[in-house]
């Protein structure tokens, strides 16, 4: 699989967008459960209703070459439901730009959203910026992140990417995460451009 197939499935335009909107109520089901009081009724019922789900989606478990999740090129994200929506305003080999919004799922405490999502988001950010720069696939070495003030959930955030410095196949890129005026978080992560040898989007050894 190249690299661009790992991330960009060919799907029909409406087959997109229905997808999309099984990704958007999943978000919003995850956030109302991580509301939820306790109702033994509900979470009987709730339960009950995902076994379903499970017995439906497990028999039809495919290959990450055949996956839709995080290969819709068109959807934020690509689609993939484990990831914050950031939603990229503009990108270009120097700098990305967008805006997220936490639901409650991404809750730690405190109405802010937990330190990992946080990370998260910036392995994502910077990860694109650093895609986009180095023309090829690349791969977080490592990730560094300084929370300067909470990060408040259930409201538009802005998210910035721009490269720091480049030697050779290291791409040191920087990025914010701000509320407003409010530096919430910054992040620093290095990532390496992939050799040849290394595999065309073969990110994990068998
Ligand atoms: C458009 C949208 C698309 C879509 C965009 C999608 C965005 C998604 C982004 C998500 C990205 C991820 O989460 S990726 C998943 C998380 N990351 C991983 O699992 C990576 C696991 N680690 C590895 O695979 C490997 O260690 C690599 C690839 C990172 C590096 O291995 P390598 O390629 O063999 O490189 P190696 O020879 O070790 O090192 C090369 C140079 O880098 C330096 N180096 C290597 N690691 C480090 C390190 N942690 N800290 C400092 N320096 C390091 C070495 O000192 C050396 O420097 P010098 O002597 O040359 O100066």
């Amino acid at each position: 699989m190249s690299w661009e197939e790992m991330f960009k499935g060919d799907f029909a335009a409406e087959d997109v967008r229905a997808y999309g909107t099984l990704v958007e109520n999943l978000h919003a089901v995850q956030n109302a459960l991580a509301a939820m009081p306790m109702d033994r009724e509900a979470i009987d019922g709730l339960a009950a209703d995902l076994a379903s789900w499970r017995d439906r989606l497990e028999p039809a478990v495919t290959d990450e070459q055949h996956q839709v999740n995080g290969r819709v090129a068109e959807l934020p994200v690509r689609g993939h439901a484990m990831l914050p929506e950031l939603r990229v305003s503009s990108r270009t080999k120097d700098r990305v730009e967008g805006t997220v919004r936490f639901g409650r799922w991404f809750m730690g405490g405190g109405m802010a959203v937990h330190g990992g999502a946080v990370s998260l988001l910036f392995d994502e950010v910077l990860g694109i910026l650093a895609s986009l720069a180095a023309g090829g696939i690349t791969r977080t070495a490592y990730l560094h992140t300084d929370y300067r003030a909470l990060t408040p959930i259930d409201t538009d955030l802005e998210a910035v990417a721009w490269i720091d410095r480049v030697e050779g196949r290291k791409w040191f890129v920087r990025g914010e995460i701000r509320h407003g005026d409010v530096v919430c978080a910054e992040g620093e992560g290095l990532f390496l451009r992939l050799l040849p040898e290394q595999g065309l989007g073969r990110r994990t050894e068998d």
